[in-house]
């Protein structure tokens, strides 16, 4: 019986539909270290994790067997996605589920922090009633500066829009401004007029340190700043060096640098003592809709690709979406993206007198990948001369 694994907190839907689906699943709440995940992967064909476990190059070495990761979530910088792809292992993603999650989180920042609820109730806690208006704004007709237009910032857009917010947003890619939006050339032209600036780039490495001490002093006086993307994308020193000497009004985060690997970890934040500060712990996509979306799709990806070899919506493999096997066995050849590779698994599959009913090629970069319905089952012989071929990543027969 195939073994998954699935750590973090994974929504309970998933491991019901795997093991609906013949696996011998275990579920762990929170994430594992590398020595502690590789210990876990023994004999674990299909892993599922979240945002804190880290699947370097060292763990997928030690792992021989793995065959699928499946993030129920929508970053993949966990994982050494290249690696893993030469390594013959496919990683599936949510890009959509959370999403809407996280809009509303960042909507509900931008109003606390617009209405200095945070420092609000702090002094209203410790017994101070301030009714001040000072500092105290309404959302309706400020701007907002979306930093990194996709899924997330697209949606948010729309929604501050619909609050009579202004939108401006800064892309490296040339993205469509829905509604009223604005496009922004430069990262500083978005920074010198925007009231509130939100980010929403994805956890490329590229992005490690991208908002420091340059775009927080480039920000307009008085302006909250949100981060909701991942936590090595801004300066936390420079943040708090902005907010304390005025020039920021308030922040919210809901991402951090590190962050504790389990429910109960100790967490500590230079930025905790700020009054009009948000600190969420990473629960942008934490919603019982959201998680419960993902776990279901996220899922069925897994599946697909270990019954069907479907790589539909894979992240680090060429993308092959087919249904069901119409022959006797299915063959999923992942190679290095040379040419000849396809011709020699049609010359050895022939000269078993092997039929190909059905084929599909994708390749991406480096890599290639094949899925073919034949019409017999492979011999133990045939396979290994499938997996003798120079290039060959991985073979699975599904037979
Ligand atoms: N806080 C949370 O719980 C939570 C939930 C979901 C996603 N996230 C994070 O949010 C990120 C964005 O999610 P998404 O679904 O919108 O991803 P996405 O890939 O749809 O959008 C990211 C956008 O950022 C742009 N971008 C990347 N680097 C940039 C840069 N340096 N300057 C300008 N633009 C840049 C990309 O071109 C892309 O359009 C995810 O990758 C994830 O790390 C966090
Ligand atoms: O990448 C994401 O979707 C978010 O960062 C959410 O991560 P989580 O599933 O660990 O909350």
């Amino acid at each position: 019986m195939p073994k998954a694994l699935l750590l973090e907190n994974i929504h309970p839907l998933a491991a019901e539909a795997l093991s609906k689906d013949g696996f011998d699943v275990v579920t762990m709440k929170g994430a594992l270290s590398e020595d502690e995940l590789i210990e876990a992967l023994d004999g674990v064909d299909l892993l599922g994790i979240r945002s804190k476990t880290t699947v370097t190059p060292k763990v997928i070495d030690a792992c021989p067997q793995l065959t699928a990761i499946g993030c129920f979530c929508i970053g993949t910088n966990q994982v050494d996605l290249s690696y893993a792809a030469n390594q013959g292992i496919a990683v599936f993603n949510a890009p959509y589920s959370n999403t809407r999650s996280v809009v509303e989180l960042v909507i509900c920042d931008i109003i606390c922090l617009m209405r200095r609820i945070p420092a609000h109730t702090h002094y209203l806690k410790h017994g101070v009633w301030d009714k001040s208006a000072t500092g105290s704004h309404e959302v309706r007709g400020k701007t907002l500066g979306i930093i990194g237009y996709g899924n997330i910032g697209s949606q948010l857009s729309v929604l501050a829009e619909a609050l009579g917010m202004r939108v401006v947003f800064y892309d490296l890619e040339e993205k469509l401004a829905l509604g009223n939006a604005h496009r922004c050339e430069t990262l500083d032209e978005l920074l010198e007029q925007s009231d509130a600036v939100t980010l929403h780039v994805d956890g490329r490495k590229s992005n490690t340190g991208f908002f420091g001490e340059h775009q927080f002093a480039q920000m307009k006086q008085g302006a909250i700043f949100i981060n909701a993307s991942r936590g090595f994308v801004a300066d936390l020193v420079a943040l708090k060096k902005y907010i304390d000497n005025g020039h920021i009004a308030g922040a919210a985060l809901d991402v951090y640098p590190t962050e504790p690997k389990a429910k109960g970890d100790p967490f500590t934040s230079e930025l905790a003592d700020e009054d009009n500060m948000v600190l969420t712990p990473h629960i942008g996509g934490s919603t019982l809709e959201a998680q419960k979306n993902i776990g279901t799709f996220v899922a069925q990806r897994l599946s697909d690709y270990w019954f069907k070899a479907s790589t539909m919506l894979s992240v680090n493999l060429p993308q092959i979406t087919v249904g069901d096997c119409k022959n006797e066995a299915r063959v999923a050849h992942l190679h290095k993206n040379l040419p000849g590779i396809l011709a020699q698994v049609n010359q050895h599959l022939g000269a078993q007198d092997i039929n190909v009913s059905a084929q599909s090629l994708g390749t991406e970069g480096e890599i290639g990948y094949a899925v073919m319905d034949v019409s017999a089952p492979l011999s133990q012989e045939t396979i290994e001369a499938l997996e003798a071929i120079p290039g060959t990543i991985r073979v699975r027969v599904m037979q």
